[in-house]
């Protein structure tokens, strides 16, 4: 499908990368599902080739690129699978948060490995007591000398598992009111004395992106450690989820695109009562209805990724694109796969896979029903 905002350049490098993916991702994909991770070696792959934070400015060794780019991967990785949407987390929300509110010298130490592939990156901010009420999160980081000492634990980590570094939100002010006026961002890096790891967790579906809880006890991390001002970590949070809201409609835009393709395919071949399934009107009705559905997804997420690239703060509408799309993309996972008959239950068919992958996206981000609370409180 043609995009408004991308060039030939764009183009070229879809087509590079699409060959790569199909050379070292589509083959080892099952595999990655059952080990519950994308390995290390991958992401070093990916790193040789600059599919690492390719944005990243060229003198800490990017590439400098545009958000077209980070489009242009998404939609590529998300057609191989959406247990490799840690590596877009990598890409495009953790590291842009360093490349926004580090200083010169923490860019200088952790942008070159995240490059490379050396540097896996996480974002802890859920924790089992706190999901979308992030203000009342409990994680506590104490100012002690010229250091900071961390507490608490965090849950449903992406990336969580094989993290090297994570960017961390804690409350350095758990007293004052409002609350979200205390918290503040760290980096963490893994192998500091008391941040211990939990195992993988067990998800319904993305098996290959691992997920896991994260524990602080007494850990000391140096004032450098602090990204950006203490006290502005919420206000750098709310700057940043429009990326990674716009990612997740990006996602579930390509995902439905894929499983009606997927669709079409099998309903062409699938014989009953003497003819295909695509003979029938009702098969007929359903691909014209979910095509005509990702015609209107496509043109307005493809108007806000313009919108985005032009720097306009479009909170409202990307809130908007998040809980339309990725309810748009878990209705045609239903469709598609009623369409599949009895084998699209079965997991040697896509459609399961892609079912189960995609019923996260309405909860992940900020939950659908967190994305209308703001559009209605911007708009009333
Ligand atoms: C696979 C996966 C990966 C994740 N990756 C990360 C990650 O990398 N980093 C990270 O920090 N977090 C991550 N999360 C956490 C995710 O962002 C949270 O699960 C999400 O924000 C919801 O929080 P919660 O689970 O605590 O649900 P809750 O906040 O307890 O919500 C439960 C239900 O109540 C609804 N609800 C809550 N408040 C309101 C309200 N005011 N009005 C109406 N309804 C409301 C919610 O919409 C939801 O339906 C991940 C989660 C999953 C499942």
């Amino acid at each position: 499908m043609e995009h408004l905002y991308l060039t030939e350049e764009h183009e070229i490098f879809r087509q590079a990368l699409r060959k790569f993916l199909e050379k070292e991702a589509v083959p080892n994909y099952e595999q990655w599902e059952k080990n519950k991770e994308v390995p290390r070696s991958f992401w070093k792959k990916l790193g040789e080739q600059g599919y690492l934070c390719p944005q990243v400015e060229e003198k800490y060794g990017g590439l400098g690129t545009d958000f077209g780019y980070a489009v242009v991967m998404n939609e590529e990785m998300e057609r191989v699978g959406t247990g490799m949407v840690g590596i877009s987390l990598h890409n495009d929300i953790v590291i842009p948060y360093i490349e926004a509110y580090g200083t010169e010298e923490q860019k200088q130490r952790w942008l070159p490995g995240a490059l490379t592939g050396d540097i896996i990156t996480a974002i802890g901010m859920t924790e089992p007591g706190a999901g979308s009420d992030l203000a009342s999160i409990q994680t506590t980081a104490i100012r002690d000398g010229d250091d900071y000492i961390i507490n608490g634990e965090k849950t449903f980590i992406t990336n969580g598992y094989t993290t090297d570094l994570v960017v961390l939100v804690c409350k350095t002010d758990p007293k004052v009111n409002p609350p979200h006026r205390g918290i503040s961002l760290f980096v963490v890096e893994a192998g500091t004395p008391g941040f211990k790891k939990g195992k993988k967790l067990r998800k319904i579906g993305q098996h290959a992106n691992d997920t896991s809880e994260l524990i602080f006890e007494e850990v000391r991390v140096p004032r450098t450690n602090l990204l950006g001002e203490e006290g502005k970590g919420f206000y750098y949070l709310m700057e940043k989820l429009q990326q990674e809201r716009l990612l997740v409609a990006i996602q579930c835009m390509a995902s439905a695109e894929k499983m009606l393709e997927l669709t079409i395919d099998y309903v062409k071949q699938r014989q009953a009562f003497g003819t295909t399934i695509s003979n029938f009107q009702n098969t007929q009705f359903k691909i014209a209805e979910m095509a005509t559905e990702l015609q209107i997804g496509r043109a307005f997420v493809d108007r806000l990724i313009l919108e985005h690239m032009k720097g306009k703060s479009i909170v409202t509408e990307v809130s908007m694109a998040k809980w339309w799309v990725s309810d748009l993309a878990k209705k045609i996972a239903g469709e598609c796969m009623q369409l599949h008959g009895g084998y699209g239950y079965m997991e040697e068919y896509e459609i399961a896979r892609r079912y189960r992958d995609i019923a996260v996206t309405s909860i992940y981000a900020g939950s659908n029903e967190i994305m209308k609370q703001i559009i209605a409180k911007n708009l009333l």
